[in-house]
């Protein structure tokens, strides 16, 4: 049994977290929100699962270092200095971070790496999701390790060839970029999919969420996996053993 330590507890995430950590046997040690002492949550915990905001990550890390466990980072829209963070704390302990913690999405990645190393240049690529009205960052955390996915396999960087948010006059599509739209309404708990474009065919990969506990599962799986791991950064394609 693992005691686990919740970031962002009062949050619809947490909540299904704490649902997913007692149906898989193990227990919660406690819960923070804006304002809480997190450093004393990984004092008594075995794993820290961080579901907040970008705001509270180096904070999380530095506590998560500091008491010697491991985290599980889901938080979204994170820029290059939360990447930064990560990096460095896992030299110290064993970091997962991902966009998506679902099984289902960790596969749809896989698949989105090996159709787009096996199909041309010269089928476009589009990322299309669509979430709650209640989400605050765009394109989604999933979107990007979509994106991420295809473009490791394209041997290209992603944030040098994205194209999103058009509008306007936005002349053509440039050759060989990943586009990304967002949807938002309603209660969507995430949907993606991820389009490759030819000359006169299509083939659409997708994923539909159709509640929070997908995401709760996987990240109680990922966080109890990470107790006892070497100190590294790593992400669910290790926890299903897809890396
Ligand atoms: N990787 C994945 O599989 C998934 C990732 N997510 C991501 O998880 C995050 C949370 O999503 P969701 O639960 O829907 O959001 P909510 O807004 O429902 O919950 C966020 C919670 O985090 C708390 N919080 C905000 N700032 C801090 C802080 N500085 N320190 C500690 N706690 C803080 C909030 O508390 P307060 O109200 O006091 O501000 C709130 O309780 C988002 O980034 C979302 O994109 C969501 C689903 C799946
Ligand atoms: O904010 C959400 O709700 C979700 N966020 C994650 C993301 O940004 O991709 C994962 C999931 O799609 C739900």
């Amino acid at each position: 049994m693992a005691r686990i330590g919740i970031i962002g507890s009062a949050g619809r995430m947490g909540g299904a977290l704490r649902e997913a950590v007692a149906a898989a046997g193990h227990e919660v040690s406690g819960g923070v929100d804006k304002g809480g002492n997190v450093a004393n949550l990984a004092d008594n915990s075995d794993a820290l699962v961080d579901f907040s905001a970008p705001a509270a990550l180096k904070d999380n890390l530095y506590a998560a270092v500091g008491a010697g466990i491991p985290i599980l980072i889901g938080t979204t829209g994170l820029d290059e200095s939360h990447h930064a963070a990560i990096e460095s704390a896992s030299g110290a302990i064993p970091v997962l971070q991902t966009g998506n913690t679902s099984l289902g999405v960790t596969l749809l990645a896989h698949l989105v790496k090996e159709a787009a190393a096996r199909l041309g240049p010269d089928w476009d690529i589009e990322v299309l999701e669509m979430h709650h009205r209640m989400k605050v960052d765009a394109p989604s955390g999933t979107a990007l390790l979509l994106g991420e996915a295809a473009a490791e396999a394209r041997g290209i960087d992603l944030a040098a060839n994205t194209e999103s948010g058009r509008d306007g006059h936005t002349g053509a599509r440039a050759s060989g970029a990943i586009g990304f739209a967002a949807l938002r309404g309603g209660t969507v708990a995430g949907d993606h999919s991820v389009i490759f474009a030819g000359e006169q065919e299509r083939i659409t990969l997708s994923h539909s969420a159709e509640n929070r506990l997908i995401f709760a599962n996987g990240a109680v799986r990922g966080a109890t996996w990470l107790i006892d791991r070497e100190a590294k950064r790593y992400t669910m394609r290790d926890v299903l053993g897809l890396a």
